[in-house]
């Protein structure tokens, strides 16, 4: 049901601000990304979450290590995804240290699994979710997989989500499907915006 155009928008999107996500110095991820850590500290329902979900930053994405340093200080357990390409599905893991990560598909850290079982998806409380670009309405530009997507299909009631971007990031509408989600909230280095 994805009309020609629709599709086309979304890949030259991707082209735009994929380009310009490269054109990033590392200073400025850097810097950038501990401001952005800095508003999600403050936030509320990080502060009264447990369980959360966070990703780890590849291709100069908001990098989070600063959080999920403090989430493990304040004993929250932080939950990561690994993909599965076959089927395009990303199952939650629970990891305790950097250890517990290796490089896995797309060359992003994922969790070392041997002995380890998924983590049950309706105990996590919050999702940090990455993207290339979001919308007033909070609707998401990712890399075309449709993880996140597939992901929050599994959920009856979703848990909340927090969109995390660099301010150039935001457009007033993206071009959307019928099985994109919305994110509740938008975090940037100019604080958080609440949809
Ligand atoms: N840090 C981080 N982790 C994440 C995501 C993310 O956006 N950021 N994901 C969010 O979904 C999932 C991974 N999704 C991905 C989907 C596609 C590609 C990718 O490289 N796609 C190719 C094009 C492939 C094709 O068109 O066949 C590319 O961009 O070159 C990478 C990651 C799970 N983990
Ligand atoms: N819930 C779903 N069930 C089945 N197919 C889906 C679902 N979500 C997305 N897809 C398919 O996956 C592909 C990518 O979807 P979309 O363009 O929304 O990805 P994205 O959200 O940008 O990617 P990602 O989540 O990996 O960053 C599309 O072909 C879409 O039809």
């Amino acid at each position: 049901m994805e009309g020609r155009m629709g599709k086309q928008t979304k890949e030259s999107l991707r082209r735009f601000f994929t380009e310009k996500r490269n054109q990033l110095d590392p200073k400025i991820v850097r810097n950038t990304s501990a401001k952005i850590v800095q508003h999600l500290l403050h936030h509320p329902i990080y502060q009264n979450s447990n369980t959360l979900m966070v990703y780890l930053s590849f291709r100069n994405e908001v990098d989070l290590t600063l959080l999920i340093e403090n989430a493990w200080q304040q004993r929250k357990k932080v939950i990561v995804p690994k993909t599965n390409p076959t089927n395009k599905q990303m199952v939650p893991y629970f990891i305790q240290s950097w250890n517990e990560l290796e490089e896995g598909n797309y060359g992003i850290l994922e969790p070392l699994i041997c002995d380890k079982n998924p983590f049950p998806i309706d105990q996590i409380e919050l999702v940090l979710v990455p993207g290339l670009a979001f919308d007033q309405e909070g609707y998401r530009l990712g890399y075309g997989g449709g993880y996140y997507d597939r992901f929050f299909d599994r959920y009856r009631k979703l848990p909340y989500l927090i969109g995390v971007a660099y301010d150039f990031q935001l457009v007033q509408h993206l071009p959307r499907d019928d099985h994109d989600y919305s994110v509740n909230e938008i975090c940037t280095e100019k604080g958080c915006i609440k949809l």
